[in-house]
């Protein structure tokens, strides 16, 4: 099974995740440079978190112009598996791969802390590794993870199960006090329309090792490795 990680100027996640898929797949991804033209043949692409060009303009604004993005939207296009993770999710928004944007948390400020996440669909190949509505703790670490869309565009992610993850309590509430940063319908992970992409801004490649203080999220890596063995 074969992965690639893309670096940007100023990710910063990128070790975590080249860690956690060696770690859960047996195989170490590849980095590839934003730079890049095209990205080699694997079966999953994964957008990092960090800082991309220094958050400047929008997160994920500048790097969503990349070259290397021609190859991601081709490829998740053709149905490859891609994973965007904290300011990977911002750029796939950017992209337009995912519908919505990602705004200032609704503090206005940095929140770095344990969240829970409530499973809402299972049938993604990133998600298939969990029972519905499951609830697993997960770090977060943003300063825009507020996740806004139109109610037309929240009404028909809810419909086609498209909202794969929701910050909830710990009994699997969704409260307004487990939403860390104002997302809409408590929204922390979606789909694409095909549901081979994902954009999620908590970081699961931070909680797989009981180093992390937990090992909540080494089923999401599980998951994939099961759905993408079967290919
Ligand atoms: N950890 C991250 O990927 C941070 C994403 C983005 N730079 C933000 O602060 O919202």
């Amino acid at each position: 099974m074969k992965s690639a990680v893309i670096v940007f100027p100023g990710s910063n996640r990128e070790r975590d995740m080249v860690t956690a898929l060696h770690s859960v797949f047996g195989s170490a991804p590849e980095l590839v440079w934003h730079g890049d033209s095209t990205l080699p043949d694997v079966d999953l692409v994964v957008l990092p978190g960090g800082f991309s060009y220094g958050d400047y303009l929008r997160c994920g604004a500048i790097a969503a112009r990349s070259p290397v993005i021609a190859d991601v939207v081709r490829k998740a296009k053709a149905g490859t598996r891609v994973l965007g993770v904290c300011n990977g999710f911002q750029i796939l928004t950017e992209i337009g791969l995912l519908p919505g944007a990602l705004m200032r948390n609704a503090s206005l400020r940095f929140v770095c802390q344990l969240v829970n996440l409530r499973i809402d669909n299972n049938e993604s190949a990133f998600t298939r590794g969990y029972r519905l509505h499951d609830v697993v703790r997960c770090p977060v670490a943003h300063g825009d993870g507020n996740y806004f869309a139109d109610e037309a565009t929240l009404d028909r992610l809810e419909g086609e199960g498209r909202v794969a993850l929701r910050y909830c309590d710990e009994r699997g509430e969704l409260t307004a006090d487990a939403n860390p940063n104002g997302s809409q319908r408590n929204i922390a992970g979606i789909l694409n329309e095909n549901g081979n992409v994902l954009g999620l801004m908590p970081h699961p490649e931070n909680f797989i090792e009981p180093l992390h203080g937990g090992t909540d999220c080494r089923r999401f890596f599980e998951g994939m490795a099961e759905t993408l063995e079967a290919v």
